[in-house]
């Protein structure tokens, strides 16, 4: 039985002020039903990881580098977000691909990087609309989910987040019949490469879009464990209403 996930991306918003929503949001769900997650800019990590301390809420990362140490300037290992806290990082986010140039050997690199500091990683594909449009999804998919899951992948470990580039921040969702179809998929991908026990047992979420309003019946979809949510799980009334609904369908 998959534990389900709702996961928080902050992306690039939050301050030192925005811990108040976390405050709240640990006081509204104290019981840890479902895994709940939020990853914050890195500069917020040390501080948010201490707020949630003792609470249902886990931390993580946006993106680490591939190496332990170095000279990186600007960048964050995968040691160091577990030094602050976190215990979850996300990799190749569609974003990170587009504005970082984040090719799947990288993020490949980044994965390995996470486990040998014993952080579970978050690996986000997704198309976009034009691939979408000429009816290459599932090839990107699959070639995404090869090119940047190392071997070694299991329900501990590995997470793997559906993001159509295309849903994210723009209020447009995928039909309940593409996300199954593309879950389904990912499932199926899953279980042929990493056998039948491991590739049962890794969660697949669902990211774009994905708001209180809508979350129940995304997450009726087959195979959708979760949620990889960014603008609603910046205030705690939003992404409660997303956890609530994630924690009725258990
Ligand atoms: O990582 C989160 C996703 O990019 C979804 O963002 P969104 O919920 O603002 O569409």
């Amino acid at each position: 039985m998959r534990r389900k996930l709702a996961a928080g991306n902050w992306k690039m918003n939050g301050l030192a002020a925005g811990l108040a929503e976390v405050q709240t949001l640990a006081q509204t769900h104290p019981n840890d039903t479902v895994d709940i997650l939020l990853c914050p800019p890195a500069t917020l990590l040390d501080r948010m990881s201490a707020t949630c301390a003792g609470s249902a809420i886990k931390t993580g990362g946006q993106d680490c580098h591939m190496a332990t140490t170095g000279a990186h300037t600007g960048d964050t290992s995968a040691q160091m977000l577990a030094d602050a806290g976190a215990g979850y990082v996300i990799l190749g986010h569609s974003e990170r691909r587009t504005d970082h140039a984040e090719s799947d050997g990288m993020v490949h690199s980044k994965t390995k990087a996470a486990w040998d500091a014993g952080l579970v990683a978050i690996v986000c594909v997704g198309e976009t609309e034009a691939e979408r449009t000429a009816d290459k999804t599932l090839d990107i998919i699959a070639g995404q989910m090869s090119g940047s899951i190392p071997n070694g992948a299991i329900g501990v470990n590995l997470v793997v987040a559906y993001e159509p580039v295309w849903a994210i921040g723009t209020g447009l969702v995928p039909t309940l019949d593409q996300i199954g179809e593309v879950h389904d998929f990912m499932r199926t991908l899953l279980i042929r490469r990493f056998g039948e026990d491991a590739g049962q047992s890794i969660r697949l979420l669902y990211g774009g879009s994905v708001k209180p309003a809508n979350a129940t019946e995304i997450f009726d979809v087959s195979n959708v464990d979760g949620a990889l949510v960014g603008g609603a799980s910046l205030k705690a009334a939003d992404f409660s209403g997303i956890i609530t609904a994630l924690e009725a369908s258990v």
